[in-house]
């Protein structure tokens, strides 16, 4: 039996994993063992087995004690421990969710329904260090991903529209607090109809630009308000984030050596936990939209087809519509004034889930089943 060890199980993401582990009964069939930084020895969670107490998450020997270690606890601690654990001779199974290893040669950037060819390859050759990709990324692949199997993508462009949670906890909590101060500030005018609806927007543009107005986390309103950079500043004027959209696609398809260009700008909006993107899609061919509409319907059971028009949409393809759910809706599909080979989508899709925990989570059933 698989002896697996969780790090960072209580936070945002690892919550969304154990619920998710739950749920499917994943925990049947392996001994988990729970560590953390800051509790040890207090009870582990109810997982429907057995636990020991929580173990220091910095203790090495109890590490090196596992077949696998699952850590959602951030990329300061995979910094942390990781190197030490392997240079121990340590010869595990490392799943992560951090961003720290991605790029590293060692280091498999895990979504299964899109690449478990890949996956496969490299545990084949003995590859023992498994991470999650960036979660823009993995929705987009779960979204796209029968155009990038039929290789019909010559290059494309994705346009972000990113919840809070993708910067954390305190970011949601914060952007509630934003939006509840905007509607504070005109709680009076609100109650009266026949209240100017320009007083009203001053009202609420002064008390965003206030200092008063919560903003440590963010740096600047977001609610009533969209910003428009996510990540730190590269060299070549892109976002860490947007960086991540073509480097973390072509590893993740095993392209890197005849990568397909992905650029895009990456913008934090005013949603809680499911991320959308805008693609404009260069076709390699003219190829109907049936056939395509029919190509990201068949490639994996999550990813739903959302016909073009309002309704459907407004209903379907949305942050509201797709938080909590493992469905990725992909809409507004139609071609561009453009010409044939130019086609538009729209995705969403919860980050929480197949954004970060839902590869993970399958990672480790795939290690099970071997
Ligand atoms: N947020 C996201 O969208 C994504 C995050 N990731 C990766 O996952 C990492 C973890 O992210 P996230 O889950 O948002 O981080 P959290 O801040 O929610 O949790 C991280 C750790 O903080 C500690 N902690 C301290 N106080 C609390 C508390 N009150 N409730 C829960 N945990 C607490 C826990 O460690 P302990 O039990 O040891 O005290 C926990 O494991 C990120 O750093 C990133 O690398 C990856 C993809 C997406
Ligand atoms: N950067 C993402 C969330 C995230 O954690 O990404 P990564 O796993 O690549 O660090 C966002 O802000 O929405």
């Amino acid at each position: 039996m698989l002896k697996v060890g969780f790090v960072g199980w209580r936070g945002m993401v690892g919550s969304v994993l154990m619920q998710r582990m739950v749920e499917d009964g994943d925990f049947q069939g392996i001994e988990p063992v729970f560590f953390t930084t800051s509790q040890v020895g207090q009870a582990g969670p109810d997982v429907g087995v057995d636990v020991p107490p929580l173990k220091d998450a910095f203790d090495l020997d109890a590490l090196k004690a596992l077949d696998v270690v699952v850590t959602c606890q951030g990329g300061d601690y995979t910094k942390k421990v990781y190197a030490d654990l392997r240079q121990g001779g340590w010869k595990g199974y490392w799943i992560d969710a951090a961003s720290t290893l991605r790029m590293e040669d060692e280091a498999t950037v895990v979504l299964d329904p899109v690449n478990r060819g890949v996956i496969d390859a490299q545990l084949a050759k003995g590859a023992k260090t498994f991470v999650g990709g960036n979660c823009t990324v993995s929705l987009m692949l779960m979204g796209l991903g029968g155009l990038f199997e039929a290789d019909l993508i010559e290059w494309m462009t994705s346009m972000t529209y990113q919840a809070a949670s993708g910067s954390g906890a305190k970011h949601m909590r914060e952007l509630l607090n934003q939006m509840g101060g905007l509607r504070d500030s005109v709680a009076n005018e609100l109650a009266d109809p026949a209240s100017a609806i320009l007083d009203i927007d001053r009202k609420v543009t002064a008390a965003m630009r206030s200092g008063e107005f919560p903003t440590d986390n963010f740096g600047a309103p977001l609610a009533g308000s969209l910003l428009p950079w996510i990540d730190s500043k590269l060299d070549n004027g892109q976002s860490r984030e947007e960086w991540k959209g073509s480097v973390e696609t072509n590893k993740i398809l095993g392209l890197q050596d005849n990568p397909i260009p992905i650029d895009g700008l990456c913008v934090r909006i005013g949603a809680m936990r499911s991320h959308s993107q805008a693609f404009t899609i260069k076709l390699k061919k003219d190829v109907p939209l049936d056939e395509i509409e029919d190509r990201l319907a068949r490639h994996n059971e999550w990813v739903k087809v959302v016909p073009n028009e309002k309704e459907a949409t407004i209903r379907d393809l949305t942050p509201a519509a797709a938080t909590g759910t493992l469905t990725v809706p992909v809409g507004r599909l139609r071609k561009l004034a453009m010409g044939g080979e130019y086609l538009s989508a729209f995705s969403v899709g919860d980050q929480l889930l197949w954004g970060a925990a839902e590869p993970l989570k399958r990672m480790l059933m795939i290690l099970k089943q071997q």
